[in-house]
């Protein structure tokens, strides 16, 4: 998120809240840019409780935990506090009641431009692109002038419970702060400042965050996200020296996850969730569909690839990998080139890096494979090359299924089909074994840009989906079976009937992880719209090379900057 200076910016529409009473979807004023679920799911419960104390105020050691925490973490919870609990639940109701107030309303006490209390959008809103799920009423002392604008028979319930409120947090702000400062050893006039007095100021804010359609784009981003142009440097295109790297880096390091989320899953759920079609099966059709529908995401066994040829593959990428980073730097991709060796291109959109080194091949690798391998290079081409006419086959295959009954015209099929013309990218994904999995991420969530991605996971699990209202789920490794799934360009072409799947990668303490996907898209120059049989479409028409340029650049974004 861009940051504002304040001044620049503020205008009522930094104050007034959507109307969260007639709102209908979820507006793109308030999607923010798509973050990883699981960086937000830190902790299970024993770690949060061991994590943020709860302290008795009634327990003697209640100022020792006291200055621990503060010190520790800046924040506590405390029980035993003295606060009545009848005033505590009043003021919760009472807040209920004022947000439950039509928008009208509310609109009546709407914070001025330059007041402080009153009804209105958080004060931090001028500071960031999108606005936030939130309206909020602050008071400052007597509510009573508000209150009566909004309730003019009945204004005095909720006057007096705000205020028998705003004294009780007063007396309680007063012994919190006698405990905090005393181990400090301030002197009594520094105590008089701080503790609450006739002048000191004080503020009592009542937030309301109505039930939200998309709360996983609704919350505030925790990566920031930056335009890659600004930021693209050799930095994010050479991986970490993988060979010679001795314990675990910070540049790698990030927040830590909910392990016990993806523990939890049976191998029952897991199979159940994604399906696993046989291609060869009367019903391939309506299974491929249907999980195109409801995953974006499914698993294809029987479907032709030769055994040995995915084997192939995979030794090869291994080959490929076991070389030393001095000799894989040879290969090393351009700032602006495509193919070759390096970090994966979203690299630039995320704050710390990822437990990753790739390989991209489009067309023949011939040229770099001359320079590994200046005598041995023909093994590794022929097999690339058999393997990529190989996924070319099967893409034609799937995608007639999956068309086929969306009864697009034979020029949209054309259109999406593999041609000579068409856009195809064989990527090699080497994960190695890592001191710290917890804190690491292989490959960031993220959608596939292009119609269809074909993934062989080479026996190793690690892919995981995002799933609303699941979250992260493994896509278990099955013998023989390729994962095919739905990018954005097959999104937009089926008007958003088929999901673009957000997924990522993560790496093991034990094993060197590689997988290979192949990627296939339209032409370029071709143009991208949503089938002409859709009456309402949702996506604006534009050049497959316009929208990729969008998601080279916005990334996260690039899918809603090209809603209709
Ligand atoms: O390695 C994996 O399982 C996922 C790879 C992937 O998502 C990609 O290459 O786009
Ligand atoms: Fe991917």
């Amino acid at each position: 998120m861009t940051t504002h200076s304040k001044n620049d910016l503020l205008t009522d529409d930094h104050i007034t809240p959507i109307d969260f009473e007639s709102i209908d979807g979820f507006p793109e004023s308030h999607s923010w840019p798509q973050f990883d679920e699981s960086l937000n799911k830190i902790q299970t419960h024993d770690l949060k409780d061991s994590l943020i104390p709860v302290i008795d105020l009634a327990s003697p050691n209640a100022k020792t935990l006291i200055s621990q925490a503060c010190e520790t973490w800046g924040v506590f919870q405390v029980v035993n506090h003295g606060v009545p609990f009848e005033l505590v639940k009043k003021v919760e109701s009472e807040s209920r009641r004022l947000f439950a107030l039509t928008t009208h309303e509310k609109c009546k006490v709407l914070r001025s431009v330059d007041g402080a209390t009153g009804y209105g959008s958080p004060k931090l809103s001028p500071f960031f692109d999108k606005r936030m799920w939130h309206e909020g009423f602050t008071i400052m002392g007597s509510c009573v002038d508000d209150a009566k604008v909004l309730w003019p028979h009945e204004y005095q319930r909720f006057c007096d419970t705000m205020d028998a409120y705003q004294n009780q947090m007063k007396l309680l702000i007063h012994n919190l702060l006698l405990m905090i400062l005393e181990p400090l050893d301030v002197t009594q006039e520094e105590m008089n400042w701080a503790i609450p007095a006739h002048d000191s100021q004080s503020v009592l804010q009542l937030n309301s965050y109505p039930s939200c359609p998309n709360p996983s784009r609704a919350v505030v981003a925790i990566m920031t996200t930056n335009s890659k142009n600004d930021l693209l440097t050799d930095d994010h295109i050479t991986p970490i020296d993988f060979e010679s790297i001795d314990g675990f880096p910070e540049s790698h390091s990030w927040p830590q996850f909910d392990e016990s989320l993806n523990k939890i899953q049976t191998r029952d759920l897991k199979d159940s969730l994604i399906p696993v079609i046989d291609l060869v099966s009367p019903n391939a059709k309506t299974l491929i569909s249907q999980a195109c529908e409801t995953w974006g995401v499914f698993q294809v066994v029987n479907h032709g690839v030769p055994f040995e040829l995915v084997k192939k593959v995979e030794s090869e990428s291994r080959r490929l990998f076991a070389l030393t980073t001095h000799e894989k730097c040879k290969v090393l991709r351009s700032v602006d080139g495509a193919t070759g060796y390096g970090s994966p291109k979203l690299s630039p959109f995320f704050d710390k890096r990822m437990w990753h080194e790739g390989f991209t091949i489009m067309g023949s690798c011939v040229d770099d494979a001359k320079v590994l391998w200046p005598h041995e290079y023909q093994r590794f081409c022929d097999t690339m090359d058999a393997y990529q006419n190989q996924m070319k086959l099967l893409i034609h295959n799937l995608l007639l299924m999956i068309l086929e009954p969306l009864d697009v015209t034979q020029e949209e099929m054309n259109w999406a089909i593999p041609a000579h013309d068409s856009q195809s990218v064989l990527q090699l994904n080497s994960y190695p074994s890592c001191p710290n999995p917890s804190r690491a991420v292989g490959l960031a969530s993220h959608t596939d840009s292009l119609l269809l991605t074909i993934l062989n996971q080479c026996g190793i699990d690690g892919l995981e989906i995002f799933v609303e209202g699941l979250g992260w789920r493994r896509v278990p490794s099955v013998e023989g079976a390729f994962v095919v799934n739905v990018g954005d360009l097959l999104h937009i072409f089926s008007n958003a009937k088929f999901p673009a799947v957000t997924h990522r990668a993560m790496v093991n303490q034990s094993e060197h992880r590689i997988s290979v996907a192949y990627f296939h898209g339209p032409p370029a120059e071709s143009r991208l719209a949503p089938s002409s049989k859709f009456q309402k479409p949702c996506f604006k028409s534009l050049l497959v090379k316009e929208y990729l340029s969008l998601k080279y650049k916005h990334f996260f974004e690039a899918l809603s900057l090209v809603r209709a």
